[in-house]
């Protein structure tokens, strides 16, 4: 059995990871972490995990959480970076839901995240953990850098086109809608049912910190510059992504079809859909998979990629599952069949 740590449980995504690595086969959970709560049983704050998780918050101790053998952080931005060298030292993997690790240039990082980077060598160690570009570096790794949200719907849209130089990579348009969980659970204006219930908008749209993160993935998919415009909106609902995705062909007549079922005919999370379909973001709630459908629009020479993901799950505390699986020698899938819940 693989010993798991958590560090800032109380969260969505730490209580997503709650949920899913309680019902892993080979897992067993040996601390979860939350200052506010330390003391109270997790079932005491998450009553869906009554009857499934016999486990109590506590402080973090770097002591415990070494003693790990993999150590997930679903904490703010800044806190993985404090303290995973300490754990890593300890002997433990560390998997970073947040974003201290992902983006490799770190005059980049800093600009977007506003900090200075606490430990810039295990940085240039860590590995980028989306399983269906780099699943052989994450089976060795140390650290992974679990991707965002937004990312992993608009890569996974986006990679078959840019590895295969299909499209026009000056001009990259990601139009992408977030339910409001994937502003966590901390209350904020715009969350509230009153601000976003029956309301629609986008965010960001001059850049948002998740523009360079995607831009990384895609240039070193395509293999050279990607222009990118990446636009996010609030909709009203509790999980789900969609991304739709804009490109330009080089052939207007070639196969998308062949060449999406292709590419992820052998990825477990990674469903594309029949010609002509519209994923509905209902359809991967509470599980790992992302369903993709591609389309040509009549008369033009566009490729346009359609995305689901559900952001707690593939877009967070599931594809951090799957990177462990990796890690740990696991089937990739193991804990993470789950049917999605619909409606
Ligand atoms: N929501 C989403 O869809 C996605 C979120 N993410 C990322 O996952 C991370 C967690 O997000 P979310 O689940 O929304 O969590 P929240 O930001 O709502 O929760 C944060 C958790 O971290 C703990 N925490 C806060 N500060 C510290 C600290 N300094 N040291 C130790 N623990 C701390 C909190 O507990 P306490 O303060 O009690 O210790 C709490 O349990 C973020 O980096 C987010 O960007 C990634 C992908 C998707
Ligand atoms: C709807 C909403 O607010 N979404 C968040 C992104 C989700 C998230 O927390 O992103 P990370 O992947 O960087 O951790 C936002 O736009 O800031």
């Amino acid at each position: 059995m693989i010993t798991a740590g958590i560090v800032g449980g109380t969260g969505y995504t730490g209580v997503e990871l709650l949920r899913l690595l309680a019902g892993h086969p080979q897992v067993t959970l040996e601390v979860i972490t939350s200052r506010a709560q330390a003391g109270q049983p997790v079932s005491a704050i998450y009553p869906n995990l009554r009857g499934h998780l016999d486990l109590a918050f506590s402080e973090p101790d770097p002591a415990a959480l070494g003693a790990c053998d993999v150590v997930f952080f679903a904490t703010p931005n800044g806190t993985a970076m404090e303290m995973a060298p300490e754990l890593i030292e300890r002997g433990a993997r560390v998997i970073d839901l947040g974003a201290d690790f992902r983006i490799r240039d770190l005059e980049v990082w800093s600009q977007w995240y506003g900090m200075t980077h606490q430990c810039p060598d295990l940085a240039a160690e860590a590995v980028y953990g989306l399983p269906e570009r780099y699943r052989e570096a994450i089976r060795g790794a140390r650290l992974v850098a679990n991707p965002g949200c937004y990312p992993t719907a608009v890569q996974l849209g986006l990679i078959p086109l840019l590895e295969a130089g299909a499209v026009d990579t000056a001009n990259i348009v990601a139009d992408a809608k977030s339910g409001a969980s994937g502003a966590g659970r901390q209350p904020r204006q715009h969350t509230l049912l009153c601000e976003a219930g029956e309301n629609f908008h986008a965010y960001g749209a001059s850049g948002h910190r998740h523009l360079p993160e995607i831009r990384q993935g895609l240039v070193e998919a395509a293999g050279g510059e990607v222009g990118l415009t990446f636009v996010p909106h609030l909709v009203p609902m509790v999980r789900g992504i969609h991304a739709t995705l804009y490109a330009r062909l080089h052939d207007p007549a070639a196969d998308l079809q062949a060449l999406y079922e292709e590419r992820f005919a052998d990825e477990p999370f990674v469903d594309v859909l029949p010609p002509g379909s519209h994923p509905e973001t209902r359809t991967v709630r509470g599980s790992n998979m992302v369903r993709i459908a591609v389309h040509r629009p009549e008369g033009g020479d566009m490729a346009l990629v359609l995305a689901v993901e559900d952001n707690l799950v593939k877009g967070a505390a599931g594809q951090a599952v799957q990177n462990m699986n990796l890690m740990f020698d696991l089937p990739e899938a193991m804990g993470l069949q789950g049917i999605p819940v619909l409606p």
